[in-house]
């Protein structure tokens, strides 16, 4: 079959092109069951997705919060500051992390670059714990 396309102007569009997408475009990846056991697809807008995230954003601030409380808590066990990190279990954690995230269907990339930067920031602030009751 011959490609009539070209003969119908430069203008035709046949496919939605990179830059001229329809929006919403593909098919949702964000489902819910509800509790009558109907399955709803969320979303319909940019805003209620932002929402959502905002929502989740949140919880994450949570346990972050929480995170930190034992990490805080963990210099209570180090005696000297040179102990503080611990190079061994900050890689112990970012291989756990990756492996969890292939498990659960996290994006690696995402699970990966998060706990980096949880572990990159995580130490040092207990090395700014332990300075604080070490002068
Ligand atoms: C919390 C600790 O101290 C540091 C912080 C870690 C973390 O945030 O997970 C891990 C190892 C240490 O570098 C620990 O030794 O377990």
């Amino acid at each position: 079959n011959a490609n009539t396309n070209a003969c119908y102007g430069s203008n035709l569009i046949s496919a939605p092109s990179v830059d001229h997408r329809l929006v919403p475009w593909g098919t949702p990846s964000v489902h819910f069951s509800s509790l009558n056991g109907t399955l709803t697809t969320c979303c319909d807008s940019l805003d209620e997705i932002r929402t959502a995230l905002d929502d989740i954003d949140d919880q994450i601030l949570d346990l972050l919060n929480r995170r930190a409380a034992y990490v805080r808590e963990a210099t209570r066990f180090k005696s000297t500051r040179a102990s503080v990190n611990v190079p061994s279990r900050n890689e112990a954690v970012l291989k756990q992390a990756e492996q969890q995230a292939v498990h659960i269907g996290v994006p690696v990339t995402i699970a990966r670059a998060a706990m980096g930067a949880i572990l990159n920031s995580s130490v040092p602030f207990e090395q700014c714990i332990f300075d604080a009751y070490n002068q």
